[in-house]
Formats: structure tokens, C-alpha cells, sequence
């Protein structure tokens, strides 16, 4: 006969017998001195520690027989087990080791051990089934107290509305309706289903998109192919160009050129953009370095910081940008295939002058294959004017709202990346009315901004060269609302003086579509988030335990994870881990894993049943001191390193 205790290893109660009342679970005890006590289990089996080892065991000790209402080891887990109203014999799950369930079963089957069957532990049923042979006194029909069962000393109570349950029924494990029955053995493909559920792990088309920006933020260039680039730029190392050199662009008579760098102190990623052979004359520029610097806004491209280097070999500029992997340009996302599709026939000479309805045709054509939806404008729209706005409203401007100077990341966000430069690299010391040429310069925003939307629109950089404006507008007509229209119109009307805010109205109610949209989208990634927070709150759980768990010696200590808390919690972790299925196969429970852990970390006073791999002993522990037992042991470890590493600081020294 085994050995059952409640308590934790320090306070352990010998258990005599448990008994049913009134719906109420009672254990009858004897404290260390022998006294017997009785104590109320609140519910203890039917609702908290309900899992079949728990019950089995129970039962086994008690030789009660098998509990009627046969559940895997995760009873515990409500919510993961739909209600079933049928009559089953559900499969058995063992703790590790506990593999032999004829063992368990042996007890109902024997007519001996029918007499002590009994419901005393049946967590599911409100009714505890009764023995045939279990003699029973009528107390009170009415109700209260109705039946009165003494079993070896021990009296049990039913309600008179209890049916006496057959020997065969328990025998056979009959399941009432009002139970909560686990409809069986998960079937491998379910296992597998768990295991890529969704609801535990953050989406794979999110973690798709992390993981390569990830990877684009890592990524080194070939040394052998790029021998010029420097180790070290003024405290940025780890430099990667994010175009081929040859590629590059003049701005202005001035080369320019884009890396991706590290930050050497911070290990931060940034984005140089660097402008060949600039010599900075004019300190004054800095100035409006300074406000872009402090200008922060979710459609714009943070300025950090510029400096001149010569690391490079020449002395160039260098802007410091916010790093946002996997942008792409507005150019390339939108314009980069269609003007380089179409061979004219009849010309040799692709710059010779086109005849007007080739032009239209062609433009026509494009838009026609290619056309963007009306909504995908207006979000771009919405942006870049919210953009504009703040500029505008902090006495600066864009100066460079050009399709190759906006970059979209995660399909439709836009920023406006190149802010700065024009105001250093055109600053003109012999300007005597800066605020004017800074409103001119909005005054031109607008306009770029109007023959950007024709230009997308018609999906043609082509379609606001100007001989080609009016049949863009044209298309745009055709195909588009009369809003869309109107607000190029007034975009393109250079000769009055527009503002950025007259635009909020031709926008209108599109405002709320776009608030409704980003809400949306924050509340989606806000719940895959919250999983991802929970799945790192439970790894660093796990790597706790893993960490103490088996672990070969502590301080010369091998027997140390064998013993005291940590045995408890060896066996925790066959509970959580390495449960079987009725006939001995892994029984794999994701639902059971993660409500096992989120009870250890919240140190639940509810009990958890442990059994020893060989079945020879039981230890019933609350969540709680196995918490205590983790901190405790985890503490020991991360103590005794210390003391390690101090030693081999010493050592050093
Ligand atoms: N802040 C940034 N973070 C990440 N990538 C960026 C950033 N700014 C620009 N890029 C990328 O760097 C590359 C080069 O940018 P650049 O502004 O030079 O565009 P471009 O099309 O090459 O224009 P240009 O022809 O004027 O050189 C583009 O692929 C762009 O997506």
C-alpha cells in the first residue's frame, strides 16, 4: 500500500480518508503526532484538481476503483473541453510512467474492492455514483441529508435525489450528460493542428514580415565586393549600401549615396545618406538640421544627426536617418515596370516627340492594366498631407516630395525620407528673406504633391510631363470620383496661394475609413502581441526550470537536483511534460502545458497531484510552494554562479 500525503514535503498529513458532503469534498487526516483532523476540500475534486491522476490515485489509495467519470490528466482545462453528452469510456491519461491502467482499473473489477467503490471522488458528476453492494440509510427523503454510507469507519453522504448507481454503471464507466467529457485521445493531425494554432503563437504572415526585416537589418555586405566601404564612419560601422554605387543619383551637381549602418555605442541601425564631395561652408544650414532633428512625426523619416567625413576618401556630407528595413520607394513599388514595358514600333528613337494620341493611348493603356484603387490614393493622400502639415506648420518644408525621396514599408505606410538636405546642401548664405523662399518652397510641395497623385492616378511618371497634363487629367476624370479630381486641380493651380490644411476638407469623411482602418490594425497587432508577451513570460519560466531541472551537480553537489524542492519539481515537470496517453503514447496538450505554467508563475494555491516515475510515491503540492521551490532553487543557482564569477574576476586580477 502506498503512501499518500497532502501538504507540501515540509508539512506533510498522512491521508485516511476523503468523503463527500453536501457537494463538498472533506479529507479525513492524521497530523504528524497522530491527531486526526478533518478538513474541508472546498471542492477540491470537483473543481480545481480534477485531473484523472489526481482521481486515480485517490481512488488507487483507497482502493475506491476507478473514478466514474474518466478524464486525461488535464481536467482542469475547461475551457479546451467541449461539453458532450454521451455515453463513452474515455481513455485514460497517466502521469509518466503511470502506463499500466489495468492496474487502476483492476480495483472496479473486483467484487472486494466494488464494496468500497465509491463517489466520494467522482469530481464531475453531482451525483456520486453508489455501489451495488454499499449499504445505504435513508436519512431524510425531503432533502438535506438524504443517504448516510459507512465505509470502513468513514460516513459518506448523498442527496436523496441521487439515483444509487449500478455496480455496472461504474463498472463501465458511464458518463451522465451533465458531465464535462475530453471526447478522446487528440488524434495526431489534432496534435499537430495545436501545435500551429494560431492562438498561442502570433500570425505567420506577421512573423513572415519580422523575420525578414529582421534579417534585412542584420545583413553584411561582401567585403570582396564592396572593398572601398569604410570600417568606421564617425562612430557608425558595419556599413551596407542599400544601392549600387553606380546607381547613385545626383542631387543638385552632387552624388549622393545610401548605407545601412550600425551605431558602434548603441548597436542601433541607421541609414546614412551620404552626399559626395561636399565641403560644408555654411555652418548657418545647421540650423535647419536642428529643426528637422526635433521634428518627429509617424510619416516622416527622423533626422538624428549630420556631420562631414572624410572616411570615405573625399569629404562628403553625411545625413543620419532613422533605419526602416524592407522599404521600398514609391517609385519602385508603383512606377518602377510600366515605363519601360512599351517599345514604340514606328520610332528608332525612343526621346524623338510621340504624336498626341500615341501619348494618350499609351497612358490609357497603363492605366488601364495597372490602375490603383481609389481608397489606396486617398490613404497615400491622407499621409503625405499630414506630413505636409506638420512641416509646413514648423516654418519648413519637404523640398524633395518626390516618388524616389517617399518610402512605403508594410504595403502602404509612407514616410518621407530625404528631409533635410535640400535645406543644407542649397543653403544660400546671400538669402536675405529665408521665410519667403521657405514659403515658396511649400507653395511647391503642394504642386509636387498634386503631380504625384496625377501621377499615380494614371500610374505614370509621364502623365505630368506637361504636354501630357491634360489628357492625365482626363483619365483621372474618367476614372476616378470628382473629389480626386478637384483636389489635383486645386494642387496644380500655381498661380494662387494654397495651404496644406485646405486640403482636410476635399478629404473628408475618408478621414474616419483611415482612423477606422489603423484602429483596427492596432487592435489586431495588440492581440498578437499579447500572445507573444505571454509566450516570453512563460519562456523565461521554462528557462528557469529547465535550468534547474536534472541538473548534473551544484557545488559539487550531484545528488542536488535529485532532492528536496528540486525533486518536486523533476516531478512537475513529467507532470506538465511528459504525460501518456491509455496505452502508453506521448499525450501532447498545449492547453495543459500553458495552464500548468501560468499556474506555477502566478503560484496558485490550487494542488497539483505528482506521482514518482516508479508509482511509489504521491506528493499532492500546491502551485504555490512549487513556485517557492523554483525561486528558491533558481536563486541557489544564479547565487552560486556569482560566486563563480567573482572568482575568476579575482583570479584575473
Ligand atoms: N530610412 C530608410 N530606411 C531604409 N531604407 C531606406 C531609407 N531611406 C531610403 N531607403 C532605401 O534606400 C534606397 C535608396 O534610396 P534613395 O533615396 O537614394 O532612392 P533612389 O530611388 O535611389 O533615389 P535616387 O535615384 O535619388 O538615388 C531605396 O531602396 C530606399 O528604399
Amino acid at each position: 500500500m502506498r503512501d499518500f500525503y497532502l501538504g507540501d514535503l515540509t508539512n506533510s498529513y498522512k491521508l485516511n480518508s476523503i468523503f463527500n458532503m453536501d457537494h463538498q469534498m472533506f479529507v479525513r487526516y492524521s497530523q504528524s503526532n497522530g491527531v486526526p483532523q478533518e478538513s474541508k476540500l472546498a471542492n477540491y475534486m470537483n473543481t480545481q484538481v480534477n485531473d484523472i491522476s489526481l482521481r486515480q490515485n485517490f481512488s488507487t489509495k483507497l482502493n475506491l476503483g476507478h473514478p466514474t467519470t474518466p478524464k486525461k490528466g488535464l481536467g482542469h482545462s475547461s475551457e479546451f473541453i467541449p461539453k458532450i453528452a454521451s455515453t463513452s469510456s474515455s481513455p485514460l491519461y497517466l502521469p509518466y510512467g503511470a502506463t499500466d491502467v489495468n492496474h487502476h482499473l483492476s480495483f472496479a473489477n473486483t467484487g472486494e474492492d466494488l464494496d468500497h467503490i465509491s463517489a466520494h471522488v467522482t469530481p464531475e458528476s453531482s451525483s456520486p455514483p453508489h455501489s451495488a453492494n454499499t449499504s445505504l440509510e435513508v436519512l431524510d427523503k425531503s432533502g438535506g441529508i438524504p443517504y448516510q454510507e459507512n465505509v470502513g469507519g468513514t460516513t459518506y453522504f448523498y442527496h436523496s435525489s441521487d439515483p444509487p448507481i449500478s455496480t455496472d454503471t461504474v463498472v463501465n464507466h458511464t458518463i451522465t450528460s451533465e458531465c464535462n467529457v475530453y471526447p478522446g485521445t487528440p488524434s495526431h493531425i489534432d496534435t499537430i493542428k495545436l501545435k500551429q494554432d494560431t492562438s498561442f503563437f502570433m500570425s505567420e504572415d506577421i512573423r513572415t514580415d519580422i523575420i525578414s526585416r529582421n534579417m534585412l537589418t542584420l545583413l553584411l555586405p561582401d567585403p570582396h565586393h564592396f572593398p572601398d566601404l569604410p570600417q568606421d564612419v564617425d562612430g557608425y560601422h558595419e556599413l551596407c549600401p542599400l544601392e549600387l554605387i553606380s546607381n547613385t543619383s545626383v542631387h543638385k551637381g552632387y552624388q549622393t549615396s545610401m548605407y545601412k549602418a550600425t551605431h558602434t555605442k548603441t548597436g542601433t541601425h541607421y541609414c546614412l545618406r551620404r552626399i559626395h564631395g561636399f565641403r560644408l561652408q555654411h555652418t548657418k544650414s545647421m540650423m535647419y538640421v536642428d529643426m528637422w532633428k526635433k521634428l518627429v512625426h509617424s510619416n516622416i523619416v527622423q533626422l538624428k544627426e549630420v556631420f562631414t567625413t572624410k572616411a570615405f576618401g573625399d569629404n562628403s556630407l553625411i545625413f543620419v536617418y532613422d533605419f526602416h528595413p524592407g522599404s521600398e520607394t514609391l517609385l519602385n513599388k508603383h512606377f518602377s515596370t510600366d515605363q519601360n514595358d512599351y517599345c514604340d514600333p514606328f520610332a528608332n528613337d525612343n526621346t524623338t516627340p510621340r504624336p498626341y494620341s500615341h501619348q494618350k493611348n499609351e497612358l490609357l493603356r497603363y492605366q488601364a492594366n495597372n490602375k490603383l484603387p481609389e481608397p489606396l490614393i486617398w490613404n497615400y493622400i491622407i499621409q503625405l498631407t499630414s506630413a505636409l502639415r506638420i512641416i509646413h506648420s514648423t516654418h519648413l518644408a519637404c523640398r524633395s516630395l518626390d516618388p524616389t525621396k517617399i518610402i512605403v514599408t508594410s504595403k502602404s505606410r509612407l514616410r518621407l525620407s530625404c528631409l533635410g538636405v535640400m535645406d543644407v546642401i542649397c543653403h544660400d548664405p546671400n538669402n536675405m528673406n529665408p521665410l519667403a523662399l521657405i514659403q515658396h518652397c511649400q507653395q511647391e510641395d503642394l504642386t509636387a504633391l498634386g503631380k504625384l497623385v496625377l501621377a499615380l492616378a494614371c500610374k505614370s511618371t509621364t502623365a505630368v510631363q506637361r504636354e501630357n497634363i491634360s489628357i492625365a487629367m482626363d483619365i483621372v476624370s474618367r476614372s476616378y470620383t470628382s473629389d480626386l479630381r478637384n483636389l489635383i486641380v486645386y494642387l496644380l493651380t500655381t498661380h494662387t496661394r494654397r495651404n496644406v490644411t485646405d486640403i482636410m476638407p476635399m478629404i473628408g469623411a475618408r478621414f474616419y475609413t483611415q482612423l477606422d482602418n489603423l484602429q483596427n490594425n492596432v487592435e489586431v497587432l495588440e492581440n498578437e502581441l499579447s500572445k507573444e508577451m505571454e509566450n516570453g513570460r512563460l519562456f523565461r519560466l521554462l528557462s528557469k526550470l529547465t535550468t534547474v531541472n536534472e541538473r548534473p551537480e551544484l557545488n559539487l553537489d550531484v545528488s542536488w537536483s535529485e532532492t528536496g524542492d528540486r525533486y518536486m519539481l523533476k516531478l512537475f515537470r513529467d507532470y506538465v511534460f511528459h504525460q501518456v496517453s491509455e496505452d502508453g503514447h506521448p499525450w501532447l496538450d498545449m492547453a495543459h502545458i500553458i495552464q500548468c505554467l501560468n499556474k506555477l508563475d502566478v503560484g496558485s494555491p490550487e494542488k497539483v497531484c505528482l506521482m514518482s516515475r516508479d508509482e511509489q510515491s504521491i506528493l499532492v503540492v500546491s502551485y504555490n510552494e512549487l513556485k517557492r521551490c523554483l525561486d528558491q532553487s533558481f536563486d541557489e543557482i544564479t547565487q552560486s554562479s556569482l560566486i563563480e564569477e567573482v572568482s575568476r574576476t579575482d583570479d584575473k586580477l
